[in-house]
């Protein structure tokens, strides 16, 4: 048997990485989670139920055989990460501050007590050029040299690219939806083989591709998620279907194309090899929730992510980017209340106006052409909608 410690046991860490490993057979999979709510529910002896959605069946999987700690100051972790040959990390980006240091600490141990396994950690994130800050952060939580070298010398860091959507109620639910239309791709080389692992693909050049997958698979998700809210759809499937929102996600994905391939070395049959999913129908729906992929605008919207960056490259390629400026403005209005990110977002514009909110989320001068336009169409969406 090999070790896999997940850590962030939510939607993704049990309903898409967990469950691969779990199915995969010779891997012991552990959790590890700083929500007891998480740890509770996962040590429930009836485990967590994973409906698996495929093109041409559906999957009912019920995975009981694993281990989860919860985040500790004793570290109750330390065994299953000392002994891991496999770290998969299912976490927002600003997760890692605190996870990093966390495994970090034990890694001290392990380079004592474990130092010739070599190890592999994925880090599974939506966010790109993280992955020296991440570095930085598990060395943070070593305390001297020694330990330092031995994770240059042992342990294989790596980047991915998550291409497929994992959906629960909360991310302490144990019933959770995933779509299974496509592999995660992972950043060469890893020490460890992977190939058992289903839906688990080795891939050049991740930096490239996942600007190519940020600014399209999430742009134009992030397009029906924004609009679908402001037209009172919750669900992706819902919003989808509406015409004029459909019609939006086409306009949106043209206009990344334009900037992504005037931008990168990149052919529009690239653009359509990475977005292939999006094409694919699944045999049973998962109903994927407009909240979680709504969440975080200031996020989605900050300068170098799927909304402002795709903008900014068709400026600076001299494509006007209408339709994704249409989008940004929605992101300014969606003011779902379960999302603290956009209660803070509607705060800023009550106190300091839209444009100076715009200048500061998405990192713009306030003159910039993009500021000026996705104020404009704020003004008049909000008109509209009084
Ligand atoms: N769910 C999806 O469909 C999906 C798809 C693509 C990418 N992603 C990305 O995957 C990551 C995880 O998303 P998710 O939907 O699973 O979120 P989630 O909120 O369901 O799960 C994240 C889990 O991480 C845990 N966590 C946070 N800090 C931790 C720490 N320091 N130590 C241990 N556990 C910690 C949380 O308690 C939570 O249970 C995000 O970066 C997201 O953008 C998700
Ligand atoms: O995870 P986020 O918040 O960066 O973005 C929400 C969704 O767009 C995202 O999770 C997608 O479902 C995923 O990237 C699969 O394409």
């Amino acid at each position: 048997m090999r070790n896999v410690l997940i850590v962030g046991a939510g939607k993704l860490g049990k309903g898409f990485i967990g469950e691969v490993f779990d199915a995969a057979k010779n891997w012991k999979v552990s959790f590890l989670d700083k929500d007891p709510r998480v740890i509770e529910n996962l040590k429930k002896p009836e485990g967590y139920k994973v409906m698996c959605c495929r093109e041409d069946r559906t999957d009912h999987r019920v995975i009981t055989d694993y281990e989860a700690f919860l985040v500790d100051d004793g570290y109750s972790v330390a065994d299953a990460a000392i002994h891991a040959d496999v770290i998969m990390m299912p976490l927002y980006p600003e997760d890692f501050d605190d996870a990093a240091p966390y495994l970090g600490k034990i890694f001290q141990r392990r380079a004592k007590e474990n130092p010739a396994q070599k190890l592999d950690i994925i880090c599974n994130t939506n966010k790109n050029h993280l992955m020296e800050h991440i570095e930085e952060m598990f060395y943070r939580g070593m305390e001297n040299e020694e330990t330092i070298a031995w994770f240059k010398d042992n342990v294989a860091l790596r980047d991915s690219i998550i291409r497929r959507s994992t959906i629960a109620d909360t991310n302490y639910s144990t019933d959770i939806r995933t779509s299974v239309v496509a592999s995660l791709l992972i950043q060469p080389p890893l020490y460890n083989d992977l190939s058992d692992v289903e839906w688990m693909e080795l891939k050049d050049n991740i930096l490239l591709l996942k600007d190519l997958k940020l600014y399209t698979i999430n742009s134009t998700h992030a397009t029906c998620a924004y609009a679908g809210y402001l037209k009172g759809y919750t669900t992706v499937e819902d919003s989808i279907a509406d015409p004029e929102i459909s019609q939006l996600f086409d306009d949106v994905m043209e206009e990344s194309s334009f900037g992504l391939t005037h931008e990168f070395p990149i052919t529009k049959e690239d653009i359509f090899d990475m977005c292939r999913c999006l094409k694919i129908q699944t045999k049973d729906a998962i109903y994927d929730q407009l909240l979680r992929v709504c969440w975080d605008p200031a996020r989605k919207l900050s300068r170098n992510d799927r909304l402002t960056g795709n903008a900014m490259y068709c400026y600076e390629h001299g494509l006007d980017p209408v339709h994704i400026m249409i989008t940004m403005a929605n992101a300014f209005a969606y003011d779902d209340p379960r999302d603290p990110v956009a209660m803070d977002i509607q705060k800023k514009i009550k106190e300091q106006g839209i444009e100076k909110t715009v200048s500061e989320i998405c990192s713009l001068p306030i003159d910039h052409h993009i500021t000026q336009c996705v104020a404009e169409n704020y003004r008049k969406l909000m008109a509209n909608r009084k």
